[in-house]
């Protein structure tokens, strides 16, 4: 936490309980000895007196003061000082407050959660299920739009139903998701100064008896997300590592955990297409029309690393775990209208940890058009009924080329009033009107998000919104772009499980210079290619489909195979583009490898193996293979567009900065020249080589910063009515 005391010219990095020592130490103090007033020369004063309790923590503090003397000048000091210790205080008060008022909130929950007992825990009681929720104690039950009893829901106030009802309900519900801080009451307890370049000048690490007694009155510190925590259900068609498809699944998976790791309750729900080991049947059952006929649904449910995983099951998704996205257009259409239908329930039917969500102080996060009618029903099945008053969606575009376009008669399909088929109908040049679920996505969510900054511009243009620009141009107040990061677990090449057989090792900065060669030497042994260490190998990875450019490296090969380079190519999709990359490997079969096919395992030698990463793709909302090359010390060549502008800064020779090679438009002969100069750096500039590869290590993917900027985007759609 970042806090600037009064008009002090610097900064103090500390947390609530640094800030409560402060106040402690200032409440302390006799009228007789204000020395930790800093007041005058107060420092030599109070020490002298050594009659004070302040001494003690004076002078652990004395470092603090002198920065802010020195920084000050002293009449400065002793004009302003007066001021600046009572805003100081007033601050201080106010976050101790804050806290009292959260320790008391998560105390009560405590009690509350355990006397909860099987009476009136919420429980699948066969088929209809009943469910007693809401922090007023009120309920109301209602029924869906199959006319079941759905549930009961509370939260908010009944006799105003216009107020929004403070406070949330506690994101962190279940005491088995608490993050670590929740449970660490020093960590992060030490009290930093920065001067004003940010330079750490002194820290009070030492002092952990007052912050522990802070602690021990509910134990439980701030959460990262403060007062914000909110419930947050993410809903999407793929989930790494149970399917993946793509970028989207990754996301699915890692996004989720880093917004739990900053207090929020969070939940995952996916279609359940594979026979799953962590996942276990919850015993809901419920049921949802879809196109004429009642379909069951079963809920799985598992809590993996502070998230609850949710999985749908029906048949409707069975046999689809290798291909998830199988079968006809209204195939598809059919299972994200169940899944959707079904998901959108999940807050009131599943009991996490003993307790479900409930649809107060809640959003959801869509992703994509297949979850794009997440919002719509949410938006015409219940708030436009008064149901889910507080519940807010927010829909994330990862790529708007795929649409959910069909006929205008699909609405039929969507099961929803007349009125609502302006929501869908797109007017399209070439097919005129059609019928469009994306865009009635983009309509409904309370705020739309998407992967990058560059591609949140591409959008709004007609070249990069693919027909929907216009939409997106109209809703333009609610669109944010936020890079996605990168599970630094999963993709770190310190602990990539899949270095750690057939002669590839794991590897950091530290052991790059023995480490990556390596694992380059294992994949050429692999793949069957030479194994030669001087040799630069060229990766490609990523869905054979044309944004990926795929066409730009065929043009390329030609040249590429007149350079002593290794091309190593992962890739499956449309059969034209794989049975492209099998001829590339047949005529060069002394260079070229192609694996066609999906293997994250060998995504992963690839990456860490190759020295080179090619991205030529046509556009890319954001890309994740890039981030992963440059976590893994490999240097990306990139088209620049989207995503891939905004993460690879070219190299400048001159000044030694930059991630990789970026070309500005997609032409094979910029590709060419692009990876030549990346070539002849690799080959002749070996200091500039490993500053690239330090500079790509060096830098925080993690999702971290990503988390705390889509809290921002759910606390936005929270207020807003
Ligand atoms: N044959 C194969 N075998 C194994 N693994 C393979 C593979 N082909 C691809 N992958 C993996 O799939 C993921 C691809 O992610 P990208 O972000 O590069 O592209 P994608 O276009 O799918 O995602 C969309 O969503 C993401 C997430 O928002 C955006 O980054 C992106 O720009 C957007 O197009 C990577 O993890 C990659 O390793």
């Amino acid at each position: 936490m970042m806090a600037s005391l009064g008009s002090l010219p610097f900064v103090l990095e500390t947390n609530v309980e640094s800030l409560v020592l402060l106040e402690t130490r200032s409440s302390y103090h006799s009228p007789r000895f204000p020395v930790c007033g800093i007041k005058g020369s107060c420092f030599g004063h109070s020490e002298r007196s050594g009659l004070c309790w302040c001494k003690r923590v004076l002078w652990r503090s004395k470092k603090v003061r002198a920065i802010a003397c020195k920084s000050f000048g002293k009449d400065e000091y002793e004009d302003g000082s007066k001021d600046v210790v009572h805003a100081t205080i007033e601050k201080t008060k106010k976050v101790l407050a804050l806290q009292r008022d959260l320790l008391q909130q998560i105390s009560e929950r405590k009690k509350l959660i355990s006397s909860i007992d099987s009476d009136n825990i919420s429980k699948p009681e066969g088929d209809g299920i009943s469910y007693e929720h809401g922090t007023n104690g009120r309920s109301h039950s209602f029924e869906n739009q199959n006319g079941n009893i759905l549930g009961i829901y509370g939260g908010f106030n009944e006799s105003n139903q216009d107020v929004r009802v403070p406070p949330p309900e506690p994101a962190s519900l279940r005491l088995d998701s608490l993050p670590a801080f929740f449970t660490n009451g020093t960590e992060n307890s030490s009290l930093k100064v920065k001067n004003q370049d940010g330079v750490i000048e002194s820290s009070l690490e030492n002092i952990t008896d007052e912050s522990n007694e802070i602690g021990s009155e509910g134990e439980i510190p701030h959460p990262l997300a403060g007062t914000n925590v909110m419930n947050v259900i993410v809903v999407a068609a793929e989930c790494a590592p149970w399917s993946k498809t793509g970028g989207l699944g990754d996301v699915v998976g890692s996004l989720p955990k880093a917004l739990a790791k900053r207090g929020h309750r969070v939940m995952v729900v996916v279609p359940r297409y594979g026979n799953y080991i962590e996942p276990q049947d919850t015993g809901v059952r419920k049921t949802y029309r879809v196109d004429g006929h009642d379909m069951e649904v079963r809920y799985f449910q598992a809590y993996i690393d502070g998230v609850d995983f949710v999985f749908i099951e029906s048949p409707m998704f069975h046999n689809l775990e290798h291909n998830i996205y199988a079968g006809s257009r209204l195939d598809i259409l059919k299972r994200m209208i169940l899944f959707c239908k079904a998901a959108v329930e999940v807050p009131w039917h599943i009991p996490c940890g003993g307790v479900c969500y409930g649809d107060g102080n809640l959003a959801f996060i869509a992703n994509d058009w297949h979850t794009s009618l997440l919002p719509v029903y949410l938006k015409a099945y219940y708030r436009d009924q008064g149901l889910m008053k507080y519940t807010r969606s927010v829909l994330v575009i990862h790529n708007i080329a795929h649409q959910g376009r069909g006929p205008v008669d699909d609405f039929f399909y969507v099961d929803l009033a007349e009125h609502y088929t302006d929501l869908f109908k797109l007017y399209d040049p070439i097919g005129g009107d059609h019928f469009n679920i994306f865009a009635a996505g983009l309509k409904s969510a309370d705020r739309v998000v998407t992967v990058s900054h560059g591609y949140s511009w591409e959008l709004k243009t007609s070249e990069g919104g693919w027909g929907l620009h216009g939409i997106i141009n109209d809703n333009g107040w609610k669109l944010r772009g936020i890079v996605n990061g990168i599970d630094n677990k999963d993709w770190n090449p310190k602990f990539d499980v899949h270095l750690k057989s057939d002669g590839y090792t794991n590897y950091s900065l530290e052991t790059l210079h023995t480490g990556k060669p390596q694992c380059k030497a294992a994949l050429q042994k692999e793949l069957g290619l030479p194994v030669r260490e001087d040799i630069p190998v060229i990766g490609f990875i990523g869905r054979l489909d044309p944004q990926k450019g795929v066409d730009l490296i065929a043009e390329a090969v030609p040249w590429m195979m007149g350079q002593d380079v290794q091309l190593i190519m992962l890739g499956s999709g449309r059969p034209d583009l794989e049975q492209m990359l099998r001829n590339f490997e047949n005529q060069h079969n002394d260079k070229i490898r192609s694996w066609v096919g999906f293997s994250v395992k060998t995504a992963h030698r690839i990456t860490a193996g190759a020295d080179i990463l090619l991205m030529p793709s046509r556009f890319e909302p954001c890309g994740l293979n890039q981030l992963y090359a440059m976590a893994y010390g490999t240097v990306p060549v990139v088209h620049a567009v989207g995503g891939l502008r905004d993460t690879v800064k070219p190299f400048d020779p001159f000044n030694e900065t930059g991630l990789g090679w970026t070309f500005e438009s997609a032409e094979s002969g910029k590709l060419i020249h692009a990876l030549g100069n990346c070539l002849l750096t690799y080959r002749e500039y070996k200091e500039s080589w490993e500053g690239l590869q330090w500079r790509g290590m060096t830098q925080d993917l993690s999702w971290d910063n990503a988390a705390q900027q889509y809290e921002e985007v759910l606390l936005a759609a929270k207020y807003q009515w």
